[in-house]
């Protein structure tokens, strides 16, 4: 066979690949690469149209970011370089949305504005499907993309190889490179040279980063590595914030916290200092300058949570029946709250069961974090890990107790792994100062051994969100606060009414995920019906499966464009009045905002 008999024949190998996953048919996973073969399955995960490209226009691309910046003069030069072949140089920002887009080649840009390869416009995975951008960024390495590996159909004619470009100090990934050319015209130098580009803009941010920045950075994440505790940075341009803080504290608790270390940015020595919080809870705070060979680089602030919720509770006379880093006050939820509390106080090993996303690692790390105040809490995932791999975290956390042990999935664990769990708690748990939660499905306690199930004496039903709706009011601030959009997004009555009206059956995971989509086409002022994702207009009591919810989306957005008229949609998606009717009854689809 000649090589380009061969790669033709693989082509047709990867295409038959193609449409058997899209026919939900086993795949031969000989003829996919396991990355693409990964990006499918999310693909499907999101509902992502394989038949065509749309993505939505985010915003304008600001040119003034440091990325920007320092990428600019490494892309000039590279397209230069490039001037007479058919290849485009692509920058994104971290979320995939195109900041920059430069291409000689006249029919290969006509191509890229057709699939909306383009400025302004967002190239995730959750919108395009596997693709050398957004593909790159899920899996935060270097990934090329060839041909029929893209999900959608149109892109099949295209190459792309994307590269994540890092801070040079944080090692956060800023954004990507990205070069695309005709399937046709690819070979492996594709990817070596987007690899080379994005080094080069490394490199000149490093140059442009400031000194005093880089102090900052430095001490920060040495203050961090110190311990588990809250971390806070922040000079007069930048504010940085660990994951403790935005897990342990309120986001009015956050902003109390941000406004007291930058009042104390002038101070040029340490400073102690306690504080009262607007949730009730009470803080110590100990302050550090950070200074830079140019001056005072700004400050960094560790805190500590004093009191516990309980006690706290007892003094506001029951206002603040919650823990720390969560929200809602729903009775069930509530309930739930004050049990694992009281379980936690009492180092009573317990199982929390609930419906996937409905809160039970949160609520476990939660109570660790009100009883267990500085102490590490260990998450042990037990579901499809390498047998034995739970072993040695949990040995090391009975050691050196105190703290908290999480089993998340325990129900997941394979049954003779869960017999070599509980020898390991029989041997080494009696002297352990160490709290035990484990995490499972609904009637996942049924799933686990007898000898197990014996460690853990206690049990908490975590319920649904829909048995406590009403906290999807406190749940979207919160959450979009935790997507970086805190006070800069709010609700419209119309947008929250279709909120609470949904039946929420992947939980709070699943509204997290619709308020992700959300800030992609809104990120600031007020969220109205038309920003919700299509699954918001349905009231179905089940989680449907991807074939489905693609169904029920093109219905939706065929309905709204219709204005409700359900025979122009019908005819529209070229199906019969009898049958959008059925649909819209089996998938519980209402459009009225
Ligand atoms: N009441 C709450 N307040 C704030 N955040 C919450 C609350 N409940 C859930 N969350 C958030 O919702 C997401 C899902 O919660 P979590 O991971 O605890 O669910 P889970 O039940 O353990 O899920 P799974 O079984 O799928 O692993 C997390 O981001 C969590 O922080």
């Amino acid at each position: 066979m000649t090589d380009s008999a061969g790669s033709r024949s693989r082509a047709d190998g990867l295409a038959t690949a193609r449409e058997r996953f899209l026919c939900t048919e086993e795949v031969d996973s000989a003829s996919v690469r396991t990355t693409i073969l990964a990006s499918w399955w999310r693909s499907r995960t999101h509902r992502v149209a394989a038949d065509h490209v749309h993505t939505p226009f985010v915003a304008d691309p600001d040119p003034e970011t440091p990325l920007a910046r320092s990428a600019g003069p490494v892309l000039d030069g590279l397209q230069d370089k490039l001037s007479d072949l058919a290849v485009s140089v692509v920058l994104t920002d971290d979320s995939s949305l195109v900041l920059e887009r430069r291409t000689e080649d006249r029919s290969l840009e006509r191509y890229l504005d057709r699939v909306q390869l383009a400025p302004g416009f967002s190239y995730a995975e959750e919108f395009v499907g596997t693709n050398g951008i957004g593909t790159a960024l899920e899996g935060r390495q270097a990934t090329a993309v060839f041909g029929h590996e893209h999900y959608a159909e149109n892109l099949d004619s295209l190459a792309c190889a994307g590269v994540p470009i890092r801070h040079p100090v944080s090692g956060q990934v800023l954004g990507l490179l990205d070069l695309t050319c005709w399937r046709k015209d690819a070979g492996p130098l594709l990817l070596a040279l987007a690899k080379a580009t994005a080094h080069d803009i490394e490199t000149e941010l490093t140059n442009q980063v400031g000194l005093r920045e880089l102090s900052l950075f430095s001490a920060y994440l040495r203050a961090c590595r110190r311990g588990q505790g809250i971390v806070l940075a922040v000079n007069s341009d930048l504010v940085m914030l660990n994951d403790h803080a935005r897990q342990l504290l309120a986001p009015a608790d956050q902003a109390a916290l941000l406004a007291r270390a930058v009042d104390a940015l002038g101070s040029d020595a340490d400073r102690s200092l306690s504080m009262d919080l607007p949730s009730g809870a009470r803080a110590r705070l100990s302050y550090s300058p950070v200074s830079s060979d140019v001056g005072p680089a700004g400050g960094v602030v560790r805190a500590r949570l004093l009191q516990e919720p309980e006690v706290l509770a007892a003094q506001s006379g029951g206002r603040q029946p919650g823990l720390p880093g969560l929200v809602g006050r729903g009775a069930l939820w509530t309930r739930a709250c004050h049990a694992i509390g009281r379980y936690a106080r009492d180092r009573r090993w317990t199982v929390t069961e609930g419906e996937p996303g409905s809160g039970k690692l949160a609520l476990a790390r939660a109570a660790h974090a009100a009883v267990e105040v500085g102490a590490p809490c260990e998450v042990v995932e037990c579901a499809g890990t390498a047998p034995g791999a739970w072993e040695p975290p949990v040995r090391r956390a009975l050691r050196e107790g105190p703290g908290t042990v999480v089993f998340r999935h325990l129900d997941l664990l394979p049954r003779a792994q869960q017999r070599a769990l509980a020898a390991v708690l029989d041997e080494a748990r009696d002297d352990a100062r160490v709290w035990g939660v484990a995490t499972v499905a609904e009637g996942g306690q049924e799933e686990l051994d007898a000898d197990l199930m014996r460690h853990f004496p206690a049990s908490v039903v975590v319920p649904p969100l829909r048995h406590h709706v009403e906290d999807v009011r406190a749940l979207i601030p919160f959450l979009l606060s935790q997507l970086g959009k805190g006070p800069l997004l709010h609700c419209s009555p119309a947008a929250l009414q279709l909120l609470l009206r949904s039946e929420w059956p992947g939980n709070v995971t699943q509204l997290r995920e619709v308020l992700r989509k959300v800030v992609y086409v809104r990120r600031a002022g007020v969220i109205e019906p038309e920003d919700l994702p299509p699954e918001c207009r349905t009231v179905v009591k089940r989680v449907l499966n991807p074939l489905e919810s693609l169904e029920r989306d093109a219905i939706v957005r065929s309905l709204v464009d219709a204005d409700g008229n359900k025979s122009r949609a019908a005819h529209a998606l070229g199906m019969s009045r009898a049958t959008i009717y059925r649909k819209i009854r089996d998938y519980g689809i209402d459009i009225r905002s």
